[in-house]
């Protein structure tokens, strides 16, 4: 099969699209713009009248879109995706052995997605490389208009602190521990919903903080956290050891990012909870 790597990308590309020789993370970038893209367009196309609808058809759209341009860009590497099934899902072993492989969050806050007037859903690309993790991540929140980059750091550190620091929790399931350590550090709680719309609002400064605890997996985590991290974030699990990735059980059940001064503060006072 010819791959798209292979192709004169003028014969068949427009500008937006991915192009063969893109770096890594511009072609995370591209991939997550162009999925956010077809996501737009299916909430507009089918409404909000069948919830249930919009979330599966909106998954399916996403990681099919996802799965067949890696496939084409890039066909020697593995990828594990949310919607995966055998080779790309939490059970297929392809990935464990490979030294390149793309960590999918099709649609990561898929309940927000199909609510209208909710903009805090996103598409995740990251790529973890053996002895390295994640080399290139990229967020879409297509609702937004924004795309983040681990290339493109926003706006600098210093800019970012509130008087009352904001810490950002799952809006359906804000964990015990985030109330705890908001008690502790007097901080206010920010509900929102998606993993990736959550640590957006950590780098752009909206909150200075991202806590959550009682289950992920890993692809709710390693595109923002790739993100995060290569912007200078702090980004680890809640008893401050690393996130990492492609491991054989993909639960990653909880992490906190936050700006890095506030980093030991934090981590102490989730501790206090634990
Ligand atoms: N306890 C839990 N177990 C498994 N996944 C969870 C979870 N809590 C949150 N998540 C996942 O983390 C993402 C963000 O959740 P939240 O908006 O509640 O913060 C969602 O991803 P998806 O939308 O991709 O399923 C959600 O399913
Ligand atoms: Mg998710």
């Amino acid at each position: 099969m010819t791959s798209k790597r292979d192709r004169d990308p003028a014969s068949c590309h427009d500008d937006a699209s991915p192009q063969p020789h893109d770096s890594d993370v511009a072609l995370a970038a591209a991939l997550a713009d162009g999925a956010g893209q077809k996501l737009l367009s299916l909430r507009n196309r089918i409404g909000f009248s069948d919830s249930r609808r919009l979330r599966d058809e909106g998954d399916q759209l996403a990681h099919q879109y996802l799965l067949e341009e890696l496939v084409a860009f890039r066909p020697g590497d593995a990828v594990l995706s949310e919607e995966g099934r055998g080779q790309t899902s939490r059970y297929g072993t392809e990935r464990l052995t490979a030294d390149r492989v793309w960590i999918i969050d099709p649609l990561d806050g898929t309940r927000e997605y199909s609510e209208e007037g909710r903009d805090d859903w996103a598409v995740h690309v990251a790529l973890w490389e053996r002895a390295r993790g994640i080399t290139a991540a990229a967020v879409a929140l297509p609702a937004q208009g924004a795309t983040l980059r681990s290339d493109q750091a926003p706006v600098p550190i210093e800019q970012r602190k509130h008087s009352v620091i904001r810490i950002a929790v799952s809006r359906t399931r804000p964990p015990v521990e985030a109330k705890s350590a908001a008690a502790t550090l007097g901080a206010e709680l920010v509900p929102m919903g998606s993993a990736g719309a959550k640590l957006a609002a950590v780098v752009t400064g909206k909150v200075d903080a991202y806590v959550h605890a009682g289950g992920q997996f890993e692809w709710d985590s390693a595109a923002p956290v790739g993100v995060a991290l290569a912007g200078g974030w702090h980004a680890s699990r809640l008893d401050g050891s690393k996130l990492v990735y492609n491991q054989p059980d993909p639960y990653l059940p909880d992490l906190v990012a936050c700006r890095p001064d506030l980093a030991t503060s934090l981590l102490e006072a989730i501790r206090e909870s634990l």
